[in-house]
């Protein structure tokens, strides 16, 4: 063996050695590479998964707790919008099927006034007692003594009721003279649903306590949510503390968000400029305010109302002043109508508890008396017991199914 083939035989074992170190080392670098690699992942993934934990608590707790947002030295707080979202949130039903399931509801309430009337005026002969029958029906479901009196006159000289008769053409006669007495040719929507309305477009509801004010004003959020628009609640009705809360829960049902006071007898103006603060800001289309409209005498009620109109209009017109009246306490209630009516001007009348009533004819007198339209009613406590008003539809209610 030659020396140079020694070196190079030497030289090739050395490189093999320092091939395999360098094999080695950079086997246990990769190796070590991976195990970081994938341990970092791992924490990586941890991470995520904890903020999502986090992400979804805090979204939960500000649902729950409405985030309440201070202003004016703490007494006026508004319940963070939910609106858009729609985890937990109800569905309510559109106003088309509302028309519809009310009349169904109607028809089947006891003795509406029109089926008696049907069942007087069908007879072979009638006699004047049966004529007697006849007006104390309309008296007693409240249809008022002069359109009482217009009716009867008409239904006697009519030949359908008077000659021979055919049960058919009797109903149909009878539909056609109730609607008119029904149908004043005043438009019946509400400002907020016309084309072009104001955004925020404003709706005070005032009426006695018990009249279903706070329960109408939820149903009417309701009922806007159904036709795709956005609602701010203004609990105005701060004589009631639990006015607020109801007027809370409405709102949360539908992601409305509600503005309030915490306290108890708070000026319920500055609770209604709060909430006109917070509609304007949002660019809400509506905004609904609950007052309270306590009866105990007159100039108190102007003062009051007239206040909370007049600090709302600072930020946005009022378009609509809707009065809440109970169908079941008849001429006491229109006593009650007139007043509101003299002391802030009404635009439009809810009708109430029409579900537990024949006096269904209130609809004709409050009409005639206040000269304003009947624009919505409610037929029971149900969310979705509130629908627009439809002449058609509440005659044939009250004509019952034939
Ligand atoms: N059957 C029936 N009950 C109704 C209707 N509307 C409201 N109510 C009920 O009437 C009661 C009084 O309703 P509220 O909304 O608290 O009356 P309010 O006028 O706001 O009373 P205050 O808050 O005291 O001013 C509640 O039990 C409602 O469920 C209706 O159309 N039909």
């Amino acid at each position: 063996m030659s020396v140079r083939d020694f070196t190079l035989e030497g030289m090739n074992t050395y490189a093999i050695i320092a091939l395999i170190c360098v094999v080695v080392v950079l086997a246990v670098l990769g190796i070590w590479w991976l195990v970081a690699r994938r341990r970092k992942r791992r924490i990586e993934e941890q991470v995520g998964q904890v903020a999502a934990q986090v992400a979804q608590a805090g979204a939960t707790s500000a649902g729950q707790d409405a985030g309440a947002q201070e202003s004016q030295g703490g007494k006026v707080r508004s319940g963070r919008s939910e609106q858009g979202s729609t985890r937990n949130l109800e569905s309510p039903e559109s106003s088309d099927s509302r028309i519809v399931r009310l009349r169904a509801k109607l028809a089947k309430s006891p003795n509406p006034f029109g089926k008696a009337l049907f069942a007087i005026l069908t007879k072979d002969h009638l006699s004047e007692s049966d004529w007697e029958d006849v007006e104390d029906t309309l008296l007693r479901a409240d249809v008022g003594a002069e359109a009482s009196e217009q009716l009867v006159d008409e239904l006697r000289a009519d030949a359908r009721v008077t000659g021979e008769k055919d049960p058919q053409s009797v109903r149909a006669m009878l539909r056609e003279k109730l609607l008119d007495l029904v149908e004043t040719g005043q438009d019946r929507s509400l400002l907020a649903s016309m084309p072009g309305a104001a955004k925020p477009s404003v709706i005070i509801m005032v009426g006695v306590n018990g009249t279903g004010k706070t329960t109408t004003a939820g149903k009417l959020a309701r009922l806007f949510v159904a036709d795709g628009k956005t609602v701010v609640l203004g609990a105005a009705d701060t004589f009631r503390a639990a006015a607020a809360d109801q007027l809370e829960t409405w709102g949360s049902r539908v992601g409305v968000p509600v503005v309030r006071s915490e306290r108890e007898g708070a000026d319920p103006a500055s609770v209604a400029f709060e909430a006109s603060s917070r509609a304007k800001e949002e660019q809400a289309d509506l905004l609904i305010v609950d007052t309270a409209g306590r009866l105990q005498n007159k100039a108190n009620l102007m003062d009051e109302l007239g206040k909370i109109r007049r600090v709302v209009e600072k930020n946005v017109p009022v378009g609509e002043v809707l009065l809440v009246l109970d169908a079941t306490t008849g001429q006491n209630g229109m006593i009650q109508a007139k007043v509101f009516a003299q002391a802030i001007g009404i635009t439009g009348i809810v009708l109430t508890k029409l579900d537990g009533s024949a006096k269904g004819g209130i609809v004709i007198s409050v009409q005639r008396e206040l000269g304003v339209p009947v624009k919505l009613v409610g037929l029971g406590e149900g969310p979705d017991d509130l629908a627009p008003f439809n002449p058609q539809s509440f005659v044939d209610g009250i004509l019952g199914d034939e």
